[in-house]
């Protein structure tokens, strides 16, 4: 299936205000895939907690989700197969083993979920999914204050990327923007491109959002791409939206302000190619 010498890939990114109604956030994202597909996107990409942002009931989602898939795993699959994209959905909880990483079923008793991203091929079948490693537990000097997802959240265990026509895609979530480590990981399993759900803090986001991305992309000489949540969902939570795309001489190729909404860009395989061959940085590693 790894198609190693792709040309061409056009990707949507969806950016997204979700809010309390589970309804209405998935009306929104159906929205902005249809939006995208139409303006001729081949892949999509939705935000971290696209579904069920800043609480609810994790747990009780987390374990319809587990195992077989419940009503968002199904979302994701039909929304792949009605728009015929492969479709990142963001994540969502999700209490299940992970079979491609070999992360364990979660003990119910402990509360907590996985922060899972599925993935859909353009039939609607699951390609791949990753769980969150690094969860956030940061203080924020922001309305919100005190952010603490490994009370909700349990950690995955390794980086993970899925196999598709324009290669092996990484995968990573938000916070995982921080380390490099696991971004250099991705690029040891032969990613050209990684993609990342996200809802960076309005605080945070607007002092290293765009620098981070920036930096993974340059340092790992790939693709980056950033699907993020942007706007006040509540009176307490404000986040910092600003979805890119980043080609691998750290020029941004595409990108949004705050508020809900979409782009589409294509990705050109052969500017990896002259960066990498120009100023080979990868193959000039010493201390791997
Ligand atoms: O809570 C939800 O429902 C959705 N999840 C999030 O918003 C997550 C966990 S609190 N946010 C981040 O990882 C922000 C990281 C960040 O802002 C930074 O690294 O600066």
């Amino acid at each position: 299936m790894t198609q190693k010498n792709w040309q061409q890939l056009t990707l949507g990114l969806v950016q997204m205000v979700s809010a309390k109604s589970l309804d209405d956030n998935l009306a929104a994202a159906e929205q902005q895939i249809k939006a995208c597909a139409q303006a001729g996107a081949e892949l999509v990409m939705l935000p971290e907690m696209f579904a069920i942002f800043g609480g609810g009931d994790q747990l009780a989602a987390g374990q319809a989700e587990a195992t077989k898939g419940g009503p968002l795993r199904g979302f994701l699959s039909s929304m792949a197969a009605r728009y015929s994209v492969y479709l990142v959905g963001g994540s969502i909880p999700c209490t299940g083993a992970n079979p491609y990483t070999g992360a364990p079923e979660l003990d119910e008793q402990r509360s907590r979920v996985y922060a899972s991203c599925f993935v859909y091929d353009e039939q609607g079948l699951e390609v791949g999914r990753y769980d969150k490693v690094h969860l956030f537990d940061a203080q924020v000097n922001d309305a919100q204050g005190q952010y603490r997802e490994s009370d909700t959240f349990a950690p995955g265990i390794k980086p993970q990327c899925f196999s598709s026509p324009w290669g092996n895609i990484g995968l990573a979530i938000c916070y995982d923007l921080r380390f490099p480590e696991y971004f250099r990981q991705l690029v040891d399993l032969g990613c050209e491109l990684v993609l990342v759900p996200a809802a960076f803090t309005y605080t945070t986001g607007e002092a290293h959002w765009d620098l981070l991305l920036k930096a993974r992309a340059v340092e790992n000489q790939c693709f980056l791409a950033g699907a993020a949540q942007g706007g006040d969902h509540s009176k307490r939570r404000s986040t910092w939206g600003h979805s890119c795309v980043i080609d691998p001489w750290g020029k941004t190729l595409a990108s949004l302000k705050r508020g809900e909404g979409h782009l589409v860009c294509t990705l050109e395989r052969q500017r990896l190619l002259d960066v990498r061959q120009a100023l080979p940085a990868l193959t000039n590693r010493r201390l791997n």
